[in-house]
C-alpha cells in the first residue's frame, strides 16, 4: 500500500485535480491520499493558506478584509464548478470557512490555526467528491477521525506517539481515503496546525501509522535537484538520497520537502519518493535508509537567507565555566531559538533566524549579555545566508573543505563562518546574503560539473 501526498501546486486548480485523479487511479496501491491547500496557479499568484492567514489577521485587527474572503470562496467555488461537483460541496467548504471566521472574531484560542486548516480541508472535500463523482469508492477522512493526535503548540504541532496505532486501523477500510494535511488534534480535541509546509509531515505520519510500503510525495519538479533550481539552470537530478542527507538538505533550504517530515517515515523505514504531478512517469527521487557508496561525496548544496550572527567575545572565555550555557540561557529566557553556535577560544557566535530576534527583543538580549556576562564585544550582523554542503561520504573524504574554500575564493566571496555539522554529513558556511547566489553557483561548478 502507498500513501500519496499532493502539494499545493498539484491542487492549484481543476486541471491539476484531474491530474491528481489520474495518478491515484493509475495505481491501485495508492489507497491513502493526503492533500495540501490549493497553491499558486502561476508565478505571482497567492497560495490559499497565505490568503487564509491574511484574512485571519485582518479580522484580528478588527476589520475583516472582504476582498480576501471573496477570493478564497471564489477559488474553491470555481474549482468545484469546473469539476462539475454538486453545489453542496462548495457550500460545505464555505460553511467551514465561516465557522472558523467566527472563531477568529470571538478571539478563541487556536482560531487562526482553525482558519489556516480550511485550505487543506477544502482540498480534501473537493478531491474526495471528485473521485467519488468519477466512480471511485473514496471518502473524506478528517485527521480527528484518522487519529492524528498532536501536542499543543500553536502553528507548530508535534505528533504524539499514540497516533500511529490509531492510524493503523485505517488499513481495514476498503476505499480511497482522502485526508487533509497540515493539522491534527490534541487529545482534548483542539485543532492545531503543523509548521508551514506541514502537509508533508501529515503524509509521513500517515505512511508510518499505516506501515505503508511507500510514501509518494507529488510536487511540481521531476526530482530533487542537487541545488535549488533558483540558482542554477537545470541542475543535476538526484535519483536517490538517504534520510539523513535529505533531512539536512531540507533543513538548510531544500523547500521541496519539509525537514520534519522524514522522521516518522525513517522510524518505520518507509521509502519516500518525490515525484512530479505534471510528469508522473519520471522516476523521481527515492529517499531510503542506506545506499551503497557513491562516486561523488557531496550530494547536495542547500542554502537559505534571513539569518543573523550574534557575535560575543570575552578575553579568557575558554576559562569561564558555564559561559556558553549562560549565553544560551539568556536566549531561552527571551524565547529565542538558535540554529548553530560555533565557538572559538575567546569568542562565540550564535546564528539565529532574523525573524526570531525582532529589534525590541534584540535590545533586551544585547543589554542582558553586556550586563550579565560582562563581555568585551557583543555585535549583531544581519543579512546573513547559510550554505550547507551535504553527503554521507563526506566525513571519510579528505579535501572537501579545501575544495569548497577554493570555490568561495573563485567567486570572490568571503566566508564569514564555517561549521562542520556534528552529524558529519554536512558542512555549513556563513556568507553575506548579497554573495549567496555567486557562492552557490561556484560550489555547484566545483562539485557537480
Ligand atoms: N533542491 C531542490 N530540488 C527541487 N526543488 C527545489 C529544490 N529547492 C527548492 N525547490 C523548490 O521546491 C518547489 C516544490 O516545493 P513546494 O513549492 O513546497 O511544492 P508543493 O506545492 O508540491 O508543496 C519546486 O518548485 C522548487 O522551486
Ligand atoms: N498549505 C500549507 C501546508 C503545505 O504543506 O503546503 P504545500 O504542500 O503547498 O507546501 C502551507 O502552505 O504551509
Amino acid at each position: 500500500m502507498k500513501v500519496v501526498k499532493f502539494g499545493g501546486s498539484s491542487l492549484a486548480d481543476a486541471s491539476q485535480i484531474e491530474k491528481v485523479r489520474s495518478i491515484i487511479e493509475s495505481d491501485e496501491q495508492r489507497r491513502v491520499v493526503v492533500v495540501s491547500a490549493p497553491g499558486k496557479r502561476f508565478s505571482g499568484d497567492t497560495k490559499v493558506t497565505d490568503l487564509l492567514i491574511a484574512l485571519g489577521e485582518s479580522i484580528q485587527t478588527g476589520d475583516m478584509d472582504d476582498a480576501i474572503y471573496k477570493q478564497i470562496i471564489d477559488r474553491f467555488r470555481t474549482m468545484a464548478e469546473e469539476l462539475n461537483l454538486p453545489l453542496r460541496v462548495a457550500e460545505m467548504v464555505r460553511d467551514k470557512i465561516d465557522e472558523a471566521v467566527k472563531l477568529v472574531e470571538k478571539s478563541s484560542p487556536h482560531a487562526l490555526d482553525a482558519l489556516k486548516a480550511c485550505g487543506e480541508d477544502g482540498s480534501a472535500l473537493l478531491v474526495s467528491s471528485y473521485l467519488h463523482s468519477k466512480g471511485s469508492a473514496a471518502s473524506y477522512v478528517n485527521p480527528k477521525e484518522a487519529g492524528i493526535l498532536v501536542r499543543d503548540q500553536v502553528g507548530g504541532a508535534l505528533v504524539l506517539e499514540e497516533s500511529f496505532e490509531q492510524l493503523y486501523a485505517l488499513r481495514n477500510r476498503n476505499e480511497i481515503l482522502v485526508i487533509p494535511g497540515f493539522f491534527g488534534f490534541t487529545p482534548e480535541g483542539q485543532l492545531v496546525t503543523f509548521s508551514r509546509g506541514g502537509s508533508d509531515i501529515t503524509g509521513s505520519i500517515v505512511a508510518a501509522g499505516l506501515k505503508a510500503d511507500m510514501y509518494e510525495n507529488f510536487t511540481d519538479v521531476d526530482s530533487v535537484y542537487c541545488v535549488n533550481p533558483m540558482y542554477v539552470d537545470q541542475p543535476k537530478q538526484l535519483t536517490s538520497l538517504t534520510y539523513r542527507e535529505m533531512r539536512e538538505l531540507s533543513y538548510a533550504g531544500f523547500s521541496v520537502f519539509h525537514d520534519e517530515a522524514l522522521i516518522p517515515a525513517f522510524k518505520e523505514k518507509i521509502p519516500v519518493c518525490i515525484k512530479n504531478t505534471n510528469n508522473p512517469s519520471a522516476p523521481g527521487t527515492m529517499i531510503v535508509a542506506d545506499l551503497p557508496e557513491r562516486e561523488s561525496h557531496v550530494v547536495g548544496i542547500a542554502s537559505d537567507e534571513g539569518f543573523l550572527n550574534l557575535y560575543v567575545s570575552k578575553y579568557l572565555m575558554n576559562r569561564e565555566v558555564g559561559f556558553g550555557r549562560r549565553l544560551l540561557q539568556i536566549l531561552e529566557d527571551e524565547g529565542v531559538s538558535f540554529e548553530h553556535a560555533p565557538s572559538g577560544i575567546d569568542d562565540m557566535s550564535v546564528v539565529l533566524r532574523e525573524h526570531h530576534l525582532p529589534p525590541e527583543k534584540e535590545e533586551v538580549v544585547v543589554q542582558r549579555i553586556k550586563e550579565e556576562l560582562q563581555v568585551d564585544t557583543v555585535m549583531i550582523e544581519r543579512d546573513m545566508a547559510m550554505i550547507m554542503i551535504v553527503g554521507e561520504g563526506m566525513n571519510q573524504t579528505i579535501g572537501i573543505a579545501s575544495r569548497a574554500a577554493v570555490a568561495f575564493r573563485e567567486a570572490d566571496v568571503n566566508i564569514e563562518m564555517i561549521n562542520q555539522g556534528s552529524s558529519e554529513v554536512s558542512m555549513m558556511f556563513g556568507v553575506k546574503s548579497s554573495n549567496l547566489s555567486k557562492a552557490v553557483q561556484s560550489l555547484y561548478h566545483t562539485f557537480f560539473e
